[in-house]
Parts: structure tokens; sequence; C-alpha cells
């Protein structure tokens, strides 16, 4: 980690170190146009719209998407992940879209030794498996690096390829599993001319299927264990869009973010791609969380998690390494991210007392993406890391979620004067923004700003300072648009619901009894982005940042 004086942060010119420094993200709220279809506007969210209108000088936004935050294009949404590493290492760094399209278009992602490692297995006739989130959200996968993927395999001497796809409607509209699949089974007819055996193998509902994250639950990964590995599922079909129809037939209720896992068979009733010995398997997302829990089922032999029954020898690569802590998994296509140096790391080093909590839907965020993807804690000592267990219903049915058990601990924590700095992540607007019911995002919003405005009480109580942002919309925009940006509408005239994250800017606002009044917001920093925040909440803990991070969004002013 470096030397003690290599990491020594300078004093800042106006701001003591001292009293405890409150840091809220509210995951899924960003700043939208104010009409009907804003959840953030339209919910009880009083105390947050009163720091807007009462201290403009400390109330700003900043970009949360695209290049700003180290995604390929503008038309790139926010996510959770390029969030919090911005927020949390003060860069803007290429992340793991970016680094496979162009591990894509230089080639090197069929040179490198991941790729030879999984090559090894062609040559002995071996299946190729690819197991992933099958869309063109560009948080965990995109659809085009997959067909890249599989063509430049093929050419490489794959020869029997098996595609695991799991059904999304969460970053792109639910329904649209159908375009996607029908797209996949037209570019494996064209492998399969090309003498290719290519074939869909088995599937599943992202969050009910294989795609869990932070331990939440376990029977996710385990279903799609049996269904990818074992050829194994309640629902058997003989195409994939059979499976998406019927069952969807069978419960009209259930939607591509939910479909129960599914396998496909040939005539005779046998699995047509269940993984053996011998065989290479491709984990094609290159976002870590929501694949860490099925990259340790492959990697890890004393695997304790669930019965796995079949433990396949497999050469196993990731897109990307997901956890660099736990070198996991030990091969993968595409080099990942070099995030060092994070604020975390600087912050221990110079002794600040952090207590960083969410529930588990986002307690890897604060954690694990806040330090540049290390699951491990910086200083076992000086860090406090509490978890709140999230329920495991679709978060329409409970949408205050744990909010207030959250700010309970976040408060007890101020109050305790046993840490300098509290980092937390309320999850509401964001996961029930992704389950498109806008009543339940009316709920999630109003109760975080209610337990936001206990905690500001908490800090004025103490004589702290707060910083409150977001790390990207979701909860502000519901509906799904036209070009003019006109509400689309189903057939019954009912708004279609937009479940994915949004493009908009987040809010930033700071105060608080410590933060001397003479310290406000810049305003010669327009395009300021995420990774902005970092340099601004470090001198709100008394330091100047190091010299390499984004610009500090504060100025000190001559009153
Ligand atoms: O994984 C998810 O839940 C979504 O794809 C992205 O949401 P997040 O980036 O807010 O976690
Ligand atoms: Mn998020
Ligand atoms: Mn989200």
């Amino acid at each position: 980690m470096g030397s003690e004086c290599e990491f020594a942060l300078k004093p800042h010119s106006a701001i003591e170190r001292g009293k405890p420094f409150l840091l809220i993200i509210m995951d899924g709220w960003g700043e939208n146009l104010e009409d009907d279809y804003n959840g953030v506007h339209m919910a009880g969210t009083g105390f947050l719209k009163s720091l807007k209108t009462g201290y403009p000088d400390r109330w700003r936004t900043v970009k949360a998407h695209g290049t700003a935050v180290g995604l390929p294009s503008d038309a790139d949404m926010g996510n959770s992940e390029v969030g919090h590493n911005a927020m949390g290492a003060g860069k803007v760094i290429s992340q793991g879209a970016a680094l496979v399209d162009n591990a894509l278009a230089n080639g090197n992602i069929f040179t490198d030794a991941g790729f030879e490692y999984i090559k090894e297995t062609f040559d002995n006739g071996g299946t190729l498996h690819l197991i992933g989130l099958l869309s063109d959200g560009g948080v965990h996968s995109r659809y085009d690096q997959l067909e890249l993927f599989m063509r430049g395999a093929h050419e490489r001497g794959a020869n029997k390829i098996r595609v695991h796809p799991l059904t999304d409607g969460r970053d792109v509209p639910d329904g649209s599993s159908v375009q996607f699949v029908e797209q996949l089974e037209k570019d494996l007819a064209d492998l399969r001319a090309k003498g290719c055996d290519a074939r869909i193998a088995s599937g599943g509902g992202r969050m009910h299927v294989t795609m869990d994250r932070y331990e939440a639950d376990w029977k996710i990964v385990e279903r799609g264990w049996h269904a990818h590995v074992l050829g194994e599922a309640p629902h058997k079909f003989q195409s994939a869009l059979e499976a998406l129809v019927e069952l969807k037939k069978a419960d009209p209720k259930t939607n591509d973010q939910y479909y129960p896992p599914w396998v496909i068979v040939d005539k005779d009733g046998e699995a047509v791609g269940p993984v053996q010995d011998g065989d290479a398997v491709v984990i094609f997302n290159f976002r870590a969380d929501r694949v860490v829990e099925l990259s340790k089922a492959f990697e890890y032999p004393d695997f304790d998690k669930f019965d796995r029954v079949r433990y396949p020898k497999v050469h196993f690569v990731g897109m990307m390494q997901y956890d660099g802590d736990l070198k996991l998994p030990a091969r993968y296509l595409v080099t990942p991210p070099v995030i060092e140096k994070t604020s975390g790391i600087y912050l221990v080093k110079n002794g600040v007392r952090t207590f960083a909590c969410s529930e588990t839907q986002k307690f890897g965020h604060v954690t694990f993406f806040w330090n540049g993807n290390r699951s491990g804690k910086l200083d076992d000592k000086l860090e406090t890391y509490f978890e709140v267990p999230s329920d495991l219903c679709p978060f329409n049915e409970k949408p205050l979620m744990k909010a207030r058990e959250i700010r309970d601990a976040a408060k007890a924590a101020i109050l305790s004067g046993k840490h300098d700095y509290i980092r937390i992540n309320f999850a509401n607007g964001d996961m029930v923004g992704h389950t498109g019911v806008f009543d339940a995002v009316l709920d999630a919003c109003s109760v975080v700003d209610e337990c936001v405005k206990d905690l500001v009480d908490a800090i004025d109580s103490v004589g702290g300072s707060y910083m409150i942002t977001a790390d990207h919309g979701n909860a502000d925009d519901m509906v799904q648009r036209n070009k003019k940006n006109e509400p689309l509408r189903d057939e019954k005239g009912n708004p279609l619901p937009l479940t994915s994250h949004t493009l908009a800017p987040v809010p930033v606002m700071i105060g608080g009894p410590a933060l001397p009044s003479n310290v406000r917001f810049r305003r010669d920093l327009p395009k300021a982005g995420l990774a902005n925040i970092t340099a601004t909440f470090m001198n709100m803990l008394g330091f100047e940042a190091p010299s390499d991070y984004e610009p500090s969004l504060l100025e000190v002013v001559r009153l």
C-alpha cells in the first residue's frame, strides 16, 4: 500500500479536522425534468427540496453518465459501479465496457493469456459456454461484444458454442428480451452456416437466476448452476423464444428480470448444453458485482454455498478479473481498470476513522466499489463496515427497504464520537426505480427524504458537516419516452414504465455547522462529474486532496 509519507495529506486552508463528516449517497437519484413521471419530484421530498432552494451556494449538480465517468460514450447511462468507483477514487477511470471495446477492436482479447487458456479446450473438442446478461444495457454486458467475441472465437477454433443468456428488463425495457433472443438466434444461425454447432442452451431472468450480488440470496446462483451447468430446470423447451413466450403465457406476471430458469432440450428431451469436463466457460459480463458468486462456484474446489452436485473440470475465465483482492477469477480475458490510491487509502493512512454502511443490495457499493473493486477492509482498526440485511422480495413490495435501519445505524455512529467519516448509501430510489412501479417509487423517495433529514439533524447536533449526493439517475424518470421526449403509452393508455437508470446529472448538497460560512461551491466547473466529489469531501474532512485528483468543487471566499 506504499509508505505513510507517500499518502500524507496537507491540512485544508479553511476547514479543520475533528468534527464528524457524513456522506450520503442516494442511489438512483437524478436531477431531472420536474414532470409527473419524476418520482423524486412527485414524492414527499420536501427536506431535500428545501436544501436546493434554501442554499443556492451549496447546491449544484454533477455529471454522472457517459465519458464523465469513464464509459465509452455520452449515450451510456451511469451505474453504481462506475459511479462509486469514480467517487471513491477521485479520477475518471476507463471502465470495463470501454476496455472490452478496445480489446475487441485491437484484437488483444484473442491473443492474451485468458483466450489462450480457453483455446486449449477447443483443440480437444471442448464446448465453449458463454454465460451472461443478454442486452445492450452497457451496465453489466453488451450484446455487440458477445457477438464479436463468439464470431472471433469460432474463427480461432471454437466449433461448438453454447450460450446461456440471462434476460434483462432492468437496464433495458421489460419485454425487450424477445428482440435480443431473436438477434442472438440470427447470429447463431450465421455461425451454424459456417460450420459451428452453435445454440442457446439455458437461461432465466437475471434477478431470479444466476446474477445475485453481495451474497443476498445464493439460491439465485444455485438455480443458475442447475440450469447452465447441470442442464436441469423445471421448465424445458425446444427454443429460447418458446421459453419466453410460454413462460409469460403461464404466468403473465413474470417479466424479463424474473423469468424462472429454463433449459433447451432436443427431441429426446436431453439438455443440449450442460457443462462437461474439458469444456471452456466464459462469463461475458464485464461488471463484477453480479458475477462474483457464480465465479466462486466455478473457481473454488471447496465451495460450500450450495451443493453443486457435479463440479466439471473446465477452463473458466471471466470477461475481466472481478475481484482484485481475491484475484477472482484467476484467468480473465481483459485486464480490469487499475484503480489505485483511492480516497479510502489516503484517509486511513491519515488516521481517519471510517464507518461505512448500507443494506446488502448496496453494501459492496460503499465498500468494494468505493475501494476500487477490492473486497477487504483497508484498515481493520480504523474502519467499521456495517451491513443491514436486505429483504428478499421484489422491492416494490417493500419500498421502504432498510432505509430507517441504515439511518439508525448512521445516527448511532454520528452520536458515538467514534467515527470521523460516516459513509452510507440509501438503495431505495434505485432498487425500487428498477421495478418500474411508480407508487412504490413515491414511498421509496419519501423515506429517503425523511432519513436524510434525521441524519442532517444529528450532524447539526454534534457540530459536524455533511455532503448528500447520488451515483446516477433512476427514480427521477419513470416513463419510456419517444425522441421528442414525450411519454410512451400502451394500448390501454397506461404509461410504459422505465425500469433503467437515466442520463440525468445528480445533485450535490453540502452543509452543517462545521463548514465555515465562507466555503461554497465554485462557479467555474460547469462540466464537473462524480470524480470531482472526492476532492470535495476530502476537503470537508479537513485535508487538501491529492494533486492528481479531479479538482474540488469548493472555494473559500473572503467575507
Ligand atoms: O445490477 C443492477 O441492479 C442494475 O443493472 C444496475 O443498477 P446499479 O448500477 O444501480 O447497481
Ligand atoms: Mn446505483
Ligand atoms: Mn441501479
